[in-house]
């Protein structure tokens, strides 16, 4: 059994401070970017990938070493020196109500990372609750031969389809039966007119309603 329970954050508007600038904040900073619009690196070095971020103000980078101070309005706080004293101190000054990841110490975190496969709105995290990051990211490679790029349209077309669904169809059983056809029919996964097909399917089932 694990305690980490896996949710999805809304990161829009949210300040993100990450205290270190090394290889391992440099990939927590470019997974976070699909989501986040607000990160604070803090750290009197940083990689290239970091620095040249700063340049293109996707990010804050300020040049210093870490001072409780500059977790002031923090949501998340990543703890990622290279120094477990420090990453302790960042542990120590944080709020009971900001959420803290230490790369270091997992069971000292409120969450740890998870492996992150996205195509489209399609978002699989996979996480082996820190037993083995590497398994996490060799999943995350098998899944993109199962889940190949055609999923990035399919689901635009299952949202739109659902969308329509909810506005036009009010009989539940309706409801129930075209929004699994269309999932469950593998057709649609890649008809090229799989719109057509979900209109006819949609007048046909109102058609045995209405029978
Ligand atoms: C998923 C991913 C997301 C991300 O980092 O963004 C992630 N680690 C990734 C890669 C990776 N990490 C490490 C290696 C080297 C090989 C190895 O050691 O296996 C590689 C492989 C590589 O570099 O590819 C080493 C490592 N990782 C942690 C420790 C400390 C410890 O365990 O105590 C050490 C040892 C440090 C040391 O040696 O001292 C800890 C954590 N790493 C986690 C997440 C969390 C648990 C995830 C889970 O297992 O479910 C957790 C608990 C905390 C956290 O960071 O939140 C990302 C994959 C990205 C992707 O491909 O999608
Ligand atoms: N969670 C993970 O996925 C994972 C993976 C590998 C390693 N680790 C752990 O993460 C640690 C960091 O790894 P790394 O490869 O990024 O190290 P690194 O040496 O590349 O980077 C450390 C960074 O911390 C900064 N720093 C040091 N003291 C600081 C201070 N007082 N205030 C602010 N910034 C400070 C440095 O300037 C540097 O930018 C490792 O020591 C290891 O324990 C975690």
């Amino acid at each position: 059994m694990s305690s980490f329970y896996p949710i999805a954050l809304d990161l829009k508007g949210k300040l993100i401070v990450i205290i270190g600038g090394g290889i391992v904040a440099e990939r927590k900073v470019i997974g976070l970017l699909e989501s986040a619009d607000h990160m604070i690196v803090i750290s009197p070095k940083v990689t290239e990938t970091i620095e040249r971020l700063a340049k293109q103000e996707l990010i804050i980078w300020k040049m210093k070493t870490f001072s409780p101070g500059d977790l002031n309005d923090a949501f998340l706080i990543i703890a990622a020196t290279n120094d477990k004293e420090i990453n302790r101190s960042v542990k120590e000054s944080a709020q009971p109500h900001q959420l803290l990841n230490m790369v270091d110490d997992p069971s000292g975190s409120d969450f740890i990372f998870q492996s992150i496969f996205r195509r489209g709105k399609l978002m699989i995290s996979i996480s082996t609750s820190g037993a083995s990051p590497m398994l996490a990211s060799k999943i995350k490679r098998d899944l993109e031969t199962l889940y190949g790029e055609e999923y990035e349209e399919y689901i635009e077309f299952l949202h739109e389809s659902r969308q329509f669904i909810l506005k036009h169809v009010t009989d539940s059983t309706m409801k129930k039966q075209l929004l699994s056809s269309i999932v469950k029919d593998e057709s649609f996964l890649g008809h090229p007119n799989r719109k057509e097909m979900f209109l006819k399917l949609y007048e046909e089932i109102r058609a045995n309603e209405n029978r």
